[in-house]
């Protein structure tokens, strides 16, 4: 039973979250996403808002149930670019600030993204799938009658990757780049080939754009190999400007048009590897890293309007990061706690942007306040500013769970594992609670002090809930991620057990009702545990990896996985598929066990869940599975589905605890 006055689901209708705001180039207006749900269609809404930098002139610039984004000020700061479906389909529209009207500037069958405007606001450079006839083979069987009532045709698939998690079956064709007046037209393709482009944006001479594209001789099987090519829109002369094996991405020149940053690293084929920040010189095309001495994941780069430095995105102990990076190299942290409009686990993302004269607006979070709007001006001893209290309340009538850090040194190496307790609203030390151990996935990813509503759903319900960063998470350096390729799960399971360790020796868990849970990566982690130990009285192995060798020939990254996370195909070292597949240690299971998966799961799919269902069964655990219905792998999509997905957990736990 959860108190009335403890956040729980139906609270979920009244947050709202703060997402991508972007500032005027003069620093004086930030248009941001307000995000919020509706109880009727059980989906996401988000409509623009404006308010000035001081705080003042706080206003909707769209209001209702359809949906905005993707805003992009034009360089003079007289209109804004945004995407939205609110006349059907989502076209790329226009608002001009000082008559406020908008225009439609498409009707395409197909989504614009990627938007860029020219350097002199007059047009815009963005990307939109262009279908291709399909090759596959027809079978040539005779028209039915007329009337007849025969079965449909079979899907015909010739991809390596055929389907994508939460975006269905693959049809034939491709990402190309598309230029538009800001008053309207034709959109001139500028693109062509059997090839997937990205990432554009243009140079300050406004007759050059820079982008991404893989042009291997078999993009499909060779994944992660985008490069940089600059093109000429008049002539359509392309050059390709990186060189080595990518990938790299997100190109922009400095506003002085004297080089390019972007963002890669030189693929050794491991699962993970560092993030760094290149600089190539326009003139020699000379590159260099300039990030070397910085030991984080750089991303979402942006250039200060001096060409004298460069702004980044990036996380360092679990929290999410704005920094900065001078062309010598050296760096500087400016704005922390950046988060993401996420209703689901406490992982990174937030965004920010950067005027011309170095004002910041940023998405900011806490462990105890969702999404929000934050402003830091541009002296170097600002302090950052909140603009927004969407949710103070909601967050004053409902008590939520206590968020506390700790860190916890490896018992196998020098490592130290960084991790939260969020302890149950009212909660009293001296009493004992059962505990929940709750996994992350990725691997290559990171918890961190982030509002969660999915874990502040199960505190509600009386347990502790326990999150870590093991190793193989990011945000603590190269080593610690790395420690796993080509070697996962192994003493990340310990490093997990060290910290549960830790939080039993706090006083306030009861001892012998500990639950262990995860998604997708968390899955093979709780399913690997449990092949390990029987501490656990009960787990929910959530959308699991259960066996690698079946994974990668089904999951829709085939070519991706096969080739990064293990050394050799799976038929050409099936024991190294199995050695680390938590299929191999069933037979030491003794913990009753409940599976939890989206149907439409492509990421990692209902057969790896089937897999682990039938081994327990055979095993004689007691074991269930739960298939949840309209969900990909991201079970928090839909509210329902969150809470059916925290509800079938702590129900599952509850039949067990003492
Ligand atoms: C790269 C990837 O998608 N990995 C999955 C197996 C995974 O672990 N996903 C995490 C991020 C999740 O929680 O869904």
């Amino acid at each position: 039973q959860v108190d009335e006055n403890h956040f729980d689901y139906m609270d979920l209708f009244d947050l709202q979250m703060v997402s991508n705001p972007e500032i005027s180039p003069d620093g004086n207006t930030i248009i941001y996403e307000r995000h919020q749900f509706d109880v009727m269609t059980d989906r996401r809404l988000v409509n623009l808002w404006q308010i000035s930098f001081d705080g003042k002139d706080h206003y909707p610039i769209t209001s209702g149930t359809k949906n905005y984004g993707n805003v992009s000020w034009s360089p003079q700061g007289d209109k804004f670019a945004f995407t939205s479906n609110q006349d059907g389909s989502n076209q790329l529209y226009v608002y001009w600030v000082k008559s406020k009207t908008t225009a439609a500037l498409t009707n395409f069958t197909e989504s614009p993204g990627n938007i860029s405007w020219s350097p002199d606001g007059s047009q815009l450079l963005f990307s939109k799938f262009v279908s291709e006839l399909s090759k596959a083979v027809k079978p040539g069987i005779p028209a039915p009658p007329t009337g007849a009532q025969w079965e449909k045709e079979a899907d015909v698939i010739d991809k390596a990757v055929y389907r994508r998690d939460g975006g269905g079956y693959v049809q034939d064709g491709y990402s190309h780049l598309f230029i538009i007046s800001a008053e309207g037209g034709t959109a001139r393709q500028l693109t062509s080939g059997s090839h997937q482009y990205g990432s554009p944006s243009w140079a300050p001479d406004g007759k050059h754009i820079l982008y991404t594209v893989n042009k291997s001789k078999n993009a499909e099987l060779d994944p992660n190999n985008e490069q940089i090519f600059q093109q000429n829109i008049i002539t359509g002369e392309v050059e390709q400007l990186s060189k080595e094996r990518g990938p790299f991405n997100s190109p922009k020149i400095s506003p002085d048009g004297k080089y390019i940053a972007y963002t890669g690293f030189k693929d050794r084929f491991v699962g993970y590897q560092l993030t760094q920040l290149y600089l190539m010189d326009r003139d020699n095309k000379q590159v260099e890293v300039l990030s070397n001495n910085f030991t984080q994941d750089i991303s979402s780069i942006t250039w200060s309007k001096d060409s004298k430095s460069i702004y980044f995105r990036f996380d360092e102990e679990g929290n999410s990061k704005v920094g900065n990076i001078d062309l010598k190299g050296n760096s500087t942290t400016v704005a922390e706690n950046l988060g993401s409009a996420s209703i689901g686990r406490p992982y990174g993302g937030g965004s920010y942007s950067v005027s011309d004269k170095g004002n910041l607006a940023f998405s900011h979070v806490t462990t105890s306040t969702p999404s929000e709007l934050a402003v830091l001006g541009r002296k170097s001893n600002s302090q950052p500013k909140l603009l927004t209290s969407l949710n103070e309340n909601l967050l004053k009538s409902k008590k939520t769970g206590n968020v506390e850090e700790f860190w916890v040194d490896s018992s196998v190496d020098g490592f130290k594992v960084q991790g939260w307790i969020i302890t149950p609203p009212n909660f009293d030390p001296s009493k004992k609670y059962p505990m929940i151990l709750e996994i992350h996935g990725g691997p290559y990813t990171n918890y961190g002090s982030r509002f969660s509503p999915e874990l502040q759903f199960i505190a509600s319900r009386g347990y502790v809930v326990v999150y870590t960063n093991p190793r193989g998470s990011t945000s603590y350096g190269e080593d610690f991620a790395a420690y796993i390729n080509h070697n996962y799960p192994s003493e990340d399971y310990n490093d997990l057990m060290d910290a549960t360790e830790y939080v039993v020796d706090q006083g306030y868990v009861d001892e012998n009702n500990l639950f262990i849970t995860g998604g997708s990566g968390g899955g093979v982690l709780t399913a690997w545990s449990i092949g390990k130990t029987d501490r656990f009285k009960a787990a929910v192995v959530a959308k699991p990896v259960i066996n690698w060798y079946s994974f990668v020939l089904t999951a829709d990254g085939s070519p991706f996985f096969s080739k990064y996370w293990f050394k050799d195909k799976p038929w050409e070292s099936p024991e190294d598929y199995l050695k680390y597949s938590p299929i191999s240690l069933v037979g030491n299971v003794k913990t009753p066990t409940m599976l939890l998966t989206g149907q439409e799961d492509y990421r990692t799919p209902m057969s790896e869940t089937e897999q682990y269902y039938s081994a327990l069964k055979l095993q004689g655990i007691d074991a269930v599975m739960v298939r949840i219905a309209g969900s990909g792998h991201g079970i928090a999509g839909k509210p329902s589905n969150l809470f059916r997905k925290v509800g079938y957990i702590t129900n599952w736990f509850n039949k067990y605890k003492d």
